[in-house]
């Protein structure tokens, strides 16, 4: 697998020199394995076109205006191209009801020409987030949002994952972390990362606790964890103090300026592996998208 990239040593109290010398964490790195994923989805994009000429398509549904929001759905269109997967993009208002904007759902779900419907979460506090992910069929959820999805998932059955959670358990088995009997602490229980995330997770037999804006005493709770998911949003949230020693740091929050939620340069002394922002989850939720597409298309190809 990749192979760590800045294994230096370091003291274990960086405030004192004399301290014993550790290792830095060493990096899981998310971009090789997402570039191969990718390069097999595009092969398998090409070679349901070659057979069928049927191309693969993504349609992306973003409410309002958030500017970060339109980066994430451009980033998702742009690397869909580069894979040979078409892309539809469906911009609403943020004045959007929920009706409205479950009838475009509907509408996308019934078009035989799109394979694969992503939502942008969050969408506007007035809209019903959940009716919405419902008004998507689960043949075309490639983003792993719908109910049926979430089940699947719950019981470890075969489907599309939510993808961030999806690629973060990639990830994790890429780089052979023993996930069964692992304490996994998750941050965070959105819909469509800590709570799924944390469903992979204990399917795969990790025992999990979820953690959220209510939760009370979270650092003495993180410091238990042999593996920590951190899903907030908040900039540097996770603090170095908080990790177990050796600690298998993944930190899937995406902020302004490419900041993750975990305090990178306090967590890389106590870890044992981390993910980089950007290069480490991001990538990976890309990849899993488009190859929940492609195979998405494939399935709908085959039994049209
Ligand atoms: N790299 C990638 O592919 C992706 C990255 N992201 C990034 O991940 C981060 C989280 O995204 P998302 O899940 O959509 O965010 P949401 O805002 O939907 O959810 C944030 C979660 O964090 C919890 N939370 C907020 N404050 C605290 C606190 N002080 N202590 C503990 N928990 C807290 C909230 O709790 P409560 O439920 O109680 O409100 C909520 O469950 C963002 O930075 C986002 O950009 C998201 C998706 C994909
Ligand atoms: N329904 C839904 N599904 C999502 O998957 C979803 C969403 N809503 N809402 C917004 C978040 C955000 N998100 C990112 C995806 C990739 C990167 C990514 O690839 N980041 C690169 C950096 C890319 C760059 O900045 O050039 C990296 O971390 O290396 C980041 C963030 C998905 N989201």
């Amino acid at each position: 697998m990749t192979s760590p990239s800045n294994h230096t040593l370091t003291f274990s109290n960086p405030d004192d020199p004399k301290s014993a010398p550790r290792e830095a964490a060493r990096l899981m790195v998310g971009t090789d394995l997402a570039a191969e994923m990718v390069a097999k989805a595009a092969e398998r994009a090409k070679a349901l076109k070659d057979a069928t000429g049927v191309e693969a398509c993504l349609a992306t549904v973003l409410v309002g205006d958030d500017p970060a929001s339109a980066t994430y759905v451009r980033m998702k269109q742009n690397r869909s191209k580069k894979a040979g997967i078409g892309s539809l993009s469906v911009v609403l208002p943020a004045e959007t009801t929920t009706e409205e904007l479950v009838a475009e759902l509907r509408k996308l779900s019934e078009d035989p020409k799109v394979h694969g419907i992503l939502l942008q979460h969050p969408v506007p506090a007035h809209i019903d987030e959940r009716a919405a992910f419902e008004a998507i069929d689960p043949a075309k959820d490639v983003d792993g949002v719908t109910m049926h999805a979430f089940a699947a998932m719950a019981f470890g059955e075969p489907g599309f994952r939510s993808c961030t959670p999806g690629g973060i358990i990639r990830l994790l088995e890429a780089y052979d972390v023993p996930l069964a009997g692992a304490h996994a602490v998750v941050i965070g229980r959105s819909p469509i990362l800590g709570k799924p995330v944390g469903m992979l997770l204990l399917a795969s037999n990790a025992t999990v606790t979820y953690t959220h804006s209510k939760t009370r005493d979270l650092a003495d709770i993180v410091k238990t964890a042999d593996i920590v998911v951190a899903a907030v949003g908040k900039a540097n949230f996770v603090r170095g103090s908080w990790l177990k020693p050796g600690a298998v740091v993944i930190d899937a929050g995406y902020n302004e300026n490419n900041t993750g939620d975990v305090h990178f340069e306090e967590a890389t002394l106590v870890a044992g592996l981390i993910t980089p922002v950007p290069g480490g989850v991001g990538p990976m939720t890309i990849a899993l998208l488009l190859e929940q597409t492609v195979a998405a298309a494939e399935a709908q190809t085959t039994t049209a």
